[in-house]
């Protein structure tokens, strides 16, 4: 059979007619669950009542994953879907979601991927601007870096937690490529503009190739950019996208300490989702630096419950020198089941502050799990 392009242009424009139609009738579906969920609400709260859902777009995914039989990349369909809920969402009602901007950011690639193109981004100058957005009603989202697998911990981010009344809703995972961009030239680059968390990504490089250099710290590595792009010996460490936002030319790729390099984001809002397979939570208490073994009492309740730790970080609870808050996230349970209530109890009596700072479906990257 000898292959026609006519034809099969004629074969795509009908294909694409009965996709438009379900596409359609998807979509109809979307507005008529946005109906339920405002019904569902007891106080008919239109405001409060959240479309995004973390536990079903997970679920969806892994179904178009495993039903797709190809030629299409598994990833090329994610995408599609991606845009499919970004658009049943935008539907089912306004979204707006805040971001560590300017566009061009980690922050703002992670956010993309999240919500996809459909919905409103709002650029914010600060983590903690992310953090008030959220919680003054600004934006119904928020993405904020929470930790990253060279540097560690986004010390902003944890710090907003202790205070805000945020919660954490959903989590993903970014891999993480710097480059190093600039209108001059590596040897006459006299300043390199970054964030601190993305200086500490990419020591070796710093080290061997641009050693003694001023490194200047900013907001975001977008904001390097684009203050990079204003100077004539200065360069930025940033996404690679910032090349073409803030016409910058690329003098270096991939220049982070680590080619799997990933940062992890929450997803805040005002409140976390019910529980689907597999969440983890996210928790965080103030021990009494005064009672031996307080800390130590304080795991065991964890390992009481047969509970998994994924991760655990403190910081200085401001309050008093040397009294710390702990950060303790657990796999394989949510923050509304009986084990978290138990836990949070039993941390009560020797423990202060104890608070859930989120719970969401956990998207651990298939390597990491
Ligand atoms: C349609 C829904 O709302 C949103 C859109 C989804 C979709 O289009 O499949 C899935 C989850 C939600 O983020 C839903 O809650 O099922």
């Amino acid at each position: 059979m000898s292959l026609n392009l006519d034809t099969l242009r004629l074969q795509i424009d009908s294909l694409d007619h009965k996709l438009i139609a379900l596409l359609n009738e998807r979509a109809q579906v979307s507005l008529d669950i946005g109906a339920a969920k405002r019904e569902a609400k007891d106080s008919q709260d239109e405001e409060n009542t959240h479309v995004y859902i973390p536990g079903r777009e997970k679920q969806v995914f892994e179904k178009v994953t495993r039903l797709n039989p190809g030629p299409l990349a598994a990833d090329s369909l994610c995408a599609i879907y991606r845009e499919i809920m970004s658009a049943s969402i935008a539907l089912q009602k306004d979204v707006m979601v805040a971001y560590l901007g300017p566009v061009g950011s980690f922050s703002h690639d992670a956010s993309m991927k999240r919500f996809g193109d459909s919905v409103q981004y709002a650029s914010q100058g600060t983590i903690a601007d992310v953090f008030e957005a959220v919680e003054r009603g600004r934006c119904q989202y928020g993405v904020v870096p929470f930790e990253n697998s060279i540097a560690g911990s986004v010390v902003p981010t944890l710090d907003k937690f202790i205070k805000s009344k945020v919660k954490i809703r959903a989590e993903t995972y970014l891999p993480v490529h710097h480059y190093l961009l600039s209108n001059s030239t590596t040897e006459a680059v006299r300043r390199v503009y970054s964030h601190p968390v993305a200086l500490a990504q990419c020591q070796i490089f710093l080290n061997s190739q641009l050693k003694g250099i001023e490194l200047i710290p900013c907001a975001s590595t977008s904001e390097a950019a684009q203050l990079a792009s204003k100077e004539k010996y200065a360069a930025a460490i940033c996404n690679r996208v910032c090349a073409d936002i803030y016409g910058l030319d690329i003098l270096h790729a991939d220049i982070e300490d680590q080619q799997d390099n990933t940062t992890r984001f929450f997803i805040i809002s005002d409140a976390w989702d019910a529980p689907t397979v597999s969440d983890k939570t996210l928790l965080m208490f103030t021990v009494d630096h005064r009672l031996p073994g307080a800390l130590c009492d304080g795991l065991k309740v964890f390992k009481d419950h047969s509970l998994n730790l994924t991760k655990i970080d403190s910081r200085p609870s401001m309050l008093r020198p040397w009294h710390y808050v702990f950060f303790v996230e657990c796999a394989g349970v949510h923050g509304d089941s009986e084990v978290m209530n138990n836990v949070v109890a039993e941390l009560g009596k020797f423990c202060l502050d104890v608070k859930i700072v989120g719970t969401y479906p956990d998207q651990r990257p298939q390597d990491l799990n």
